[in-house]
């Protein structure tokens, strides 16, 4: 048997998530490939031509490779237009959309970003099973420009997508490909101590990862603005002390988490679920609801807060365990955490003038067995998902 080297081994990891099902694109309103652009409709070519003249028609451009997008930014810069920032790993949902259209009430223009990025990813992560619906991805984000050109119809500051910058991996990690090893070599973005708590505690590279792939990414696109999601609270509590460790100048924008009707937030990995860890998983947000009724009661210690939750998760998991393995969906609850807003230091008192941040990820155990008919999600149950939640305990004043 062939021994792989180090190299080797990064490379066609590489090579294997350089998005691959960007080069097997099908997808009908795409019509040619010039100079690592891939035009939508022929408004959209005119948009490059005379950045100041967006029709109602106008659709977006999809760009592979860092000069072509740095162009178009450079000649939206010359026309005084701004540029709001939607960094993504694809698999789109609402949550996302709500970024964008966020975006869109504060900039003319949009760029959003599709990228799997493997340095976030640990070794034994699910790099090779996250979600990648290129397809659909580029559907909805049509879709969204003809409605956000029709609500804008009366407003002359509504923006649209202009760009979707979906880059190669090599393309955004020119020299070696960096390790995704703790202790391993690379050019990296490293924002500690924030990077090692919570999620940094399952995921030790994750935050690494996604440091160094959002400044790249703010270096290649310089927005006025960026966009991240409310989920994934800790991300933002990295990226603005990034934002303002390192001087970039793009302001941080923070949208609310988008849910579904029953509270669950949206996720890429939720496909993975299924009905019935889909029934259980909610168990995660109604732990959240019970802590935050504790803090919307008046009580502001550890104990009482985080207490309501943990004993929620723990009753559901003690119920799910009495169950049989083809009734049951089991979880491991990984942290449950209340934090302060700046740092992510545990707090045992909540400071009314402060508030506080509370989060939480539980670990969906695959299924043990599956009935017949029954609806296990993609990857027929097999795939442990990882849920991650928060609610923020807001100052009261
Ligand atoms: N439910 C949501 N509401 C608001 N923003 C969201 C929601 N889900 C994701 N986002 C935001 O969208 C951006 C891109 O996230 P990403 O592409 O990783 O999707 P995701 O749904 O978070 O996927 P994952 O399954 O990895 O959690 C991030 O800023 C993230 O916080
Ligand atoms: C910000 C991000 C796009 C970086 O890869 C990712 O962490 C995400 O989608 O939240
Ligand atoms: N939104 C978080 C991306 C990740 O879990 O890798």
């Amino acid at each position: 048997m062939r021994r792989l080297t180090k190299a080797t081994r990064w490379s066609q990891r590489f090579r294997s998530f350089s998005p691959p099902y960007l080069s097997s694109i099908h997808c009908g309103t795409m019509s040619r490939l010039v100079n690592g652009v891939k035009s939508f409709s022929t408004t959209a070519s005119s948009l490059l031509a005379d950045a100041t003249a967006p029709t109602a028609r106008s659709s977006f451009q999809v760009f592979r490779d860092v000069p072509s997008i740095r162009g178009l930014r450079r000649q939206l810069l010359q026309k005084d237009r701004t540029v709001g920032f939607v960094p993504t790993m694809g698999a789109l949902h609402e949550g996302h959309l709500s970024l964008i259209r966020q975006a869109a009430r504060e900039n003319t223009d949009i760029f959003v970003s599709i990228f799997v990025n493997p340095t976030q990813f640990g070794v034994t992560e699910d790099l090779s099973s996250y979600p990648r619906t290129w397809d659909s991805d580029v559907a909805k984000l049509e879709q969204l420009n003809e409605e956000l050109a029709r609500s804008g119809e009366n407003s002359a500051s509504a923006g649209r997508i202009t760009a979707l910058f979906a880059p190669t991996s090599k393309a955004m990690y020119p020299g070696s490909p960096p390790s995704s090893e703790v202790n391993g070599d690379g050019s990296f973005v490293t924002i500690t101590p924030l990077a090692g708590k919570l999620e940094g505690g399952s995921r030790p590279v994750f935050f690494r990862g996604v440091a160094t792939v959002c400044m790249k990414l703010f270096n290649i696109t310089t927005p006025d603005r960026v966009y991240f999601g409310q989920k994934d609270v800790q991300q933002t509590v990295v990226i603005k002390r990034m934002v303002e460790d390192f001087h970039i100048g793009s302001e941080v924008r923070i949208v609310e988490t988008a849910r579904e009707h029953d509270g669950l937030a949206l996720s890429s990995r939720n496909v993975y679920l299924g009905d019935r860890r889909r029934t259980v998983g909610l168990t995660i947000y109604k732990a959240l609801k019970a802590a935050e009724d504790q803090y919307a009661a008046g009580k502001t210690s550890r104990a009482d807060i985080l207490g309501a939750a943990q004993t929620l998760a723990t009753s559901v998991l003690a119920e799910q365990q009495d169950l049989s393995p083809s009734e049951r969906a089991i979880y491991e609850v990984d942290y449950i955490s209340l934090a302060d807003p700046d740092t992510l230091d545990e707090v045992d008192v909540v400071e009314p003038s402060r508030g506080a941040i509370l989060s939480t990820a539980f670990k969906m155990a695959p299924l043990e067995e599956s009935k017949p008919g029954e609806d296990c999600g993609l990857g027929d149950g097999k795939v442990p998902v990882r849920l991650i939640d928060n609610l923020i305990l807001h100052p009261r004043t």
